[in-house]
């Protein structure tokens, strides 16, 4: 029970940007200029106390984000945090069905990145109100009270709350966690806009730093596709771990023979093959590559927990990738996690983005705790970049995250880092406009 109310006075959001795509940080086959932005969110209450989120977006698409948050403020503010948590399904379903605005989605695309920025932010408070980082808060919650801050509707036909409730067991393996982390794996060795020098360059830096498991960009260009495996692949050895992203480029057929060209560098899951709502075509693509040994991976884009459903339901993924901004924050997520464990399917979150490594560790340490409880085929993404700018930078020891241990969810950035890359009135965006 929380010792305060914490009425919501107020609801601030900023568009701020890093121009990442000056260096082609973050660049793959699809977005091949990125500047990694947040819609950043802060919740203000009457205690002083203060929630930080946002969600995800790149460049241009944040200042229509930024929008769509002003209007759901609306439902926000006048709430207690008390009010929220004491019935958060149903907090859950006012931002995500209110009559008008869901006509914008319903729970998908810049609506929903907005329900994500703003449920984010209430899960900060909650962390920070009970003075626990978000993962611990979710270990140390009662499997009911859990499970009432998901919403089955639509979902139910896979996993029921019972279900639910019966998967969610009582915190296992924290104190391995504490000890050695979470594992992790990096793609910031080879995003498609690096040229060969600079590969070579970080993947010596990574193997040095103790990284075992690598993430390359493909899908442009076979040709380069084929070279940058092989470097890769002869850098870090036969047992090491290769992953390979497209972002979406191919056809269904066209991932298929395209991949197949790429099986011998032995990737253990090709990411994004083909559009993100094409579940069949997904399905098709896994039933080809299976006997290859390479499995799909897919979650960064998927809408909702309806489209996991689904893609869980075809076997259509092997590899379920959530997304901390992408779903309807950690509501929507706690319902993959546990759909992906009755459908025996590992999860490996995605964290390609600015902020999205400090949110996605506190999941998946939940995952491991008291879902999962194991780390097979199972590893968080990591990039290495503009963890700066955060107040609780993630910590990253021998290619696994350290568990959190600051109040909240990770989510607050420096003020400074904010003013100097709020767009388009701070200074990096000033500089950058007058060269
Ligand atoms: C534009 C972004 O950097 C994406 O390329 C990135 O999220 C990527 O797909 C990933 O898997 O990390
Ligand atoms: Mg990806």
């Amino acid at each position: 029970m929380l010792k305060m109310v914490h009425k919501i006075t107020h609801v601030t959001v900023r568009d701020v940007r890093f121009p990442t795509s000056l260096e082609q940080h973050g660049s793959d086959a699809m977005h091949t200029d990125p500047d990694y932005s947040t819609a950043y969110v802060v919740v203000h209450t009457d205690s002083g106390l203060q929630g930080f989120g946002f969600t995800f977006t790149l460049g241009k698409g944040t200042e229509i984000v930024v929008c769509a948050v002003r209007a759901l403020a609306g439902l926000v503010v006048g709430k207690s945090l008390q009010e929220i948590v004491s019935d958060f399904r149903g907090f859950y379903r006012l931002l995500s069905s209110d009559g008008q605005m869901r006509w914008l989605g319903p729970e998908k695309g810049v609506i929903h990145l907005a329900t994500a920025a703003v449920l984010n932010a209430v899960w900060d408070l909650w962390a920070r109100a009970e003075g626990k980082p978000l993962w611990k808060l979710l270990v140390d919650m009662d499997p009911k009270q859990i499970v009432s801050c998901v919403d089955f509707r639509y979902i139910t036909d896979a996993l029921t709350e019972e279900e639910a409730l019966d998967i969610l067991v009582k915190a296992q393996e924290e104190d391995q966690m504490l000890k050695e982390g979470y594992p992790a794996y990096t793609t910031s060795c080879a995003w498609i806009g690096y040229s060969d020098e600079q590969l070579k360059q970080l993947c010596t830096d990574a193997l040095k730093s103790g990284w075992t498991k690598f993430k390359v960009k493909v899908g442009a260009d076979l040709e380069d596709d084929t070279r940058r495996c092989r470097l890769i692949r002869q850098m870090i050895g036969p047992d090491k771990t290769l992953m390979i992203d497209a972002n979406q480029r191919w056809d269904v057929s066209e991932a298929i023979g395209w991949v197949s060209s790429l099986a011998e560098f032995k990737p253990l899951w090709i990411e994004e093959p083909t559009c993100p709502d094409d579940i069949l075509g997904h399905a098709a693509i896994s039933k080809a590559l299976a006997p290859l040994g390479i499995g799909v991976a897919t979650g960064e884009q998927c809408q909702n927990r309806v489209m996991f459903k689904q893609f869980l339901q075809a076997s259509a993924l092997q590899f379920v990738q959530i997304d901390s901004c992408r779903l309807g924050s950690v509501n929507e997520n706690l319902a993959v996690l546990l759909m992906a464990h009755k459908f025996k399917v590992p999860v490996c979150p995605h964290a390609g983005g600015v902020g999205l490594c400090e949110l996605v560790q506190h999941l998946i340490l939940f995952d491991y705790i008291c879902v999962s409880g194991s780390l097979s085929n199972r590893m968080c993404e990591y990039v290495d970049h503009l963890h700066e700018h955060f107040t609780s930078p993630v910590v990253i020891h021998d290619a696994h995250y350290m568990p959190p241990k600051d109040p909240g969810y990770s989510c607050e950035m420096l003020e400074s880092s904010v003013k100097k890359h709020q767009y388009p009135e701070g200074d990096v965006w000033k500089q950058h406009k007058n060269n």
